[in-house]
């Protein structure tokens, strides 16, 4: 059977510098997956191709077998919905009129649907009682729950995460992350670029470790963490406080 998400061989230059050079993974359905590496490796890139934020040079994305294309690009990315490390939620409208927005505008349900829609997200994220706020009433740990009810709304196959704490104060970020656990465990499907080195293990099936542009070493992350087989990773884990592996 195919993988929801399968990538495959992607090439990413900015100008002279190649930053993916040739990124392959896949993610069955139900699957969560971090993907660590040093800052400059091309996490970001990589999630962004896959739903084509950016457009990869060569290679190929498919989703449940169909391959992303052009002509269907709006599509799959309601399918392959995204949660932006800063957030990206509109600033004069309402918690649960972020939400609504979309569903009006890309899923044309009536205003009371999508009003319900967006309700039952908030709930799911613990905010059912923040739905009349803006954001800037909001706090970053709130506001990025809010963009996964956002995320969530569409209905999507697979969930990318671009480093959803790392612009939050360290005691904001439990929040988002014990959100993200839940989600594991209902089964949705994730990639999730992260250092959360906690929900990782509590919650990932596998670390995809990259170095300069390629995937060094995918493993699960009791392995990972006690075992990398790459000097690289090892490294990596030390200059991220899990020395005990170096
Ligand atoms: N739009 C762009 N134009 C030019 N260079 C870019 C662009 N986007 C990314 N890059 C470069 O590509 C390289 C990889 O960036 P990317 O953000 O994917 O890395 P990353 O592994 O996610 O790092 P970080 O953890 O710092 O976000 C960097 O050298 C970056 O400067």
């Amino acid at each position: 059977m195919a993988k929801l998400l399968e990538v495959e061989d992607i090439r990413k230059s900015f100008g002279s510098t190649e930053v993916l050079k040739g990124v392959s993974l896949s993610l069955d359905r139900g699957e969560t997956k971090v993907i660590m590496g040093s800052s400059g490796t091309g996490k970001s890139t990589l999630l962004r191709c896959v739903n084509r934020l950016d457009p990869a040079d060569s290679g190929h994305v498919r989703l449940d077998g169909e391959e992303v294309t052009d002509a269907n690009v709006n599509r799959m990315r309601q399918r392959i919905a995204f949660v932006f490390q800063d957030f990206n939620l509109f600033l004069h409208l309402s918690a649960r009129d972020n939400i609504t927005i979309g569903l009006r505008k890309l899923r044309k349900m009536s205003k009371a649907d999508a009003r319900q829609r967006a309700d039952r997200e908030l709930d799911r994220v613990g905010l059912s009682d923040r739905a009349d706020n803006y954001p800037s009433q909001l706090s970053g740990g709130q506001q990025q729950r809010v963009s996964i009810a956002r995320a969530l709304a569409m209905d999507p196959d697979v969930l990318l995460f671009d480093e959803p704490t790392s612009a939050l104060d360290p005691e904001l970020t439990g929040e988002v992350v014990s959100v993200m656990q839940s989600l594991a465990r209902d089964g949705m499907t994730m990639l999730v670029v992260s250092h959360e080195v906690g929900f990782a293990r509590r919650a990932a099936d596998a670390v995809i470790f990259m170095d300069g542009g390629h995937v060094l070493e995918e493993a699960p992350p009791k392995e990972f963490f006690s075992a990398p087989k790459h000097d690289r990773a090892r490294q990596f884990l030390t200059a991220i406080g899990e020395g005990e592996a170096a």
